[in-house]
């Protein structure tokens, strides 16, 4: 799925996939988010298919205590789920509440359904240096098939360095989906899939941001492949 760049329209409310057809290349179900995120999955019967999110409280999302990984678990067993996002603190061990062998036996049942796993960290305070975001980048590219990185920048010396990491885990041989939050960064999420970045999120309605920062749906659509337009005709020419 992430051989290539994959825009993904983020929402809470499955019914709204129709309408990001035409922008997105998949759907980022955030179940944290959603009024009874199973019974949405099991009444799915959308075209673009579902990358499942079911964020922790200590990570920035609203699902409270360890049922989330049995949610999840229900979810990649439904057809349209092509990935799974775990987070990468939960995969090492790191999470306040442990949660290592509960996030490390999803990512076995994910890759026994081919689902691939997306392993996440966020940071909505800062943009650490380059070399601790390549470290990162390197860690989250090595516990899942993606490896995701979002940041918060705070001056536009941030977005360089998540652009800078972004280039080296990419030349690294790493899978890396990057983007940093907030204003100064925000030209990252149209500008990081340039240097290698295989995932971008906005949502499916604009007033559902599900990160500081996202631009609309179909801006992003249209900025990053833009972008990479150009970059194809300077290869060709
Ligand atoms: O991890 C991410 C990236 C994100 O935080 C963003 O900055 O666009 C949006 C989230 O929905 C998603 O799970």
């Amino acid at each position: 799925m992430f051989e290539e760049f994959v825009l993904a329209a983020s929402t809470a409310d499955l019914s709204a996939e129709p309408r990001a057809r035409e922008a997105a290349d998949a759907v980022e179900f955030r179940m944290d988010l959603a009024d009874e995120p199973l019974a949405q999955l099991e009444a799915y019967d959308g075209a673009l298919p579902l990358v499942v999110t079911n964020r922790a409280e200590w990570e920035g999302g609203e699902a409270g205590d360890l049922g989330r990984y049995d949610a999840l678990a229900e979810a990649i067993a439904h057809d349209a789920v092509v990935a799974v996002d775990v987070e990468l603190a939960a995969l090492r061990g790191n999470a306040p509440t442990g949660e290592r062998s509960h996030a490390t036996a999803l990512r076995s049942s994910a890759r026994e359904e081919g689902v691939e796993v997306i392993a996440s960290v966020h940071d909505f305070e800062s943009t650490p240096e380059v070399g601790t975001l390549s470290d990162l980048l390197a860690d989250a590219a090595s516990e899942g098939d993606v490896g995701k990185l979002a940041t918060t920048a705070n001056a536009r010396e941030d977005a360089l360095a998540m652009l800078r990491a972004t280039n080296e885990a990419t030349a690294a041989g790493h899978r890396v989906a990057t983007m940093c939050m907030g204003e100064p960064g925000r030209h990252t999420r149209a500008v990081a899939p340039v240097y290698g970045s295989r995932i971008g999120y906005a949502p499916v309605d604009a007033a559902d941001a599900t990160a500081p920062g996202q631009y609309p749906l179909a801006t992003l659509r249209t900025l990053v492949d833009g972008l990479r337009e150009g970059e194809k005709e300077s290869e060709s020419g």
